[in-house]
């Protein structure tokens, strides 16, 4: 399954024409590398000193900030901000693709297209996330421990920011209503026109049973033990989703189309 409603070279398909069940096609899928990069970050503990700015003495940035800037001007070369879905944490003096242009399906009115709220996603997830799913300690694995939080929030910030796609989708459904909500800049009317509060209700109960089912010890023997002992707390993954990754998708949808008619 493609895991992109638009990005995909062989879905055979007039990638402009997305749909509200392509879209939240995508986020479905994007759940699943969610859940794993949490699983694989919850193999260490916390690691206090990466994100400390005095640990790295001379630098007056932490470990955590120069690891993903530096991956970041890594992944550029290779041009993975030329894909209209992922949005740089870092985006200043990032150097330009040293690959020959692809040419991404242009699916984005211009203005809402450069919408970023990745400072807000860095906040969330280090200072209110991380300490929910990780144990406390340290061992020391200070790289293995930031290549996994650069997987988590890269996830997490490319689940958020499709908000824009599924705004854009939503907007063409209903443009004459969308219309009137933005030329009033009316942020509770757009709010409530984009909510589905039956949608949002499976999307937490789909995201806490994934992780109960991929965060299992696999065993060749069946067990019949039902009480298994998950590698990241299924309930704090529905909070995760409840709390942050819903409300932010909104937030983004709300942006973007504020700016839509621009
Ligand atoms: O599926 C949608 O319609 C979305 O806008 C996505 C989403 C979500 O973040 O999962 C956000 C708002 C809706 O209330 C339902 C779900």
């Amino acid at each position: 399954m493609a895991s992109s409603a638009i990005s995909s070279r062989d879905s055979g398909e007039d990638s402009s024409q997305i749909s509200l069940k392509s879209v939240r096609e995508a986020l479905i899928r994007l759940e699943d590398s969610i859940v794993f990069s949490l699983i694989e970050r919850a193999r260490h503990p916390y690691n206090a000193p990466a994100y400390d700015r005095l640990y790295l003495k001379s630098s007056g940035s932490s470990l955590a900030e120069l690891f993903v800037k530096e991956a970041e001007h890594l992944h550029a070369k290779a041009g993975r901000y030329e894909n209209p879905e992922e949005v740089p944490f870092f985006p200043e003096d990032l150097p330009s693709p040293l690959v020959p242009s692809y040419n991404y399906p242009q699916v984005l009115h211009p203005a809402g297209a450069s919408v970023n709220i990745t400072k807000t996603i860095w906040n969330m997830y280090f200072n209110e996330l991380l300490p929910l799913f990780t144990a406390e300690g340290d061992d020391g694995n200070y790289a293995s421990t930031l290549a996994s939080d650069l997987v988590c929030l890269q996830a997490i910030s490319r689940r958020i920011h499709y908000g824009k796609f599924v705004a854009e989708v939503k907007f063409r459904g209903s443009p004459l209503g969308y219309s009137s909500a933005i030329n009033n800049k009316d942020k509770d009317a757009l709010m409530r026109m984009l909510t589905f509060e039956r949608v949002e209700e499976m999307v937490k109960r789909r995201v806490e049973k994934k992780a109960m089912i991929f965060g299992q010890q696999v065993t060749i023997e069946d067990k019949e033990d039902d009480n298994v002992d998950c590698k990241v707390n299924p309930s704090v993954v529905s909070r995760l989703y409840g709390d942050w990754i819903i409300p932010l998708t909104k937030l983004v949808e709300v942006d973007y189309l504020l700016r839509r008619l621009e």
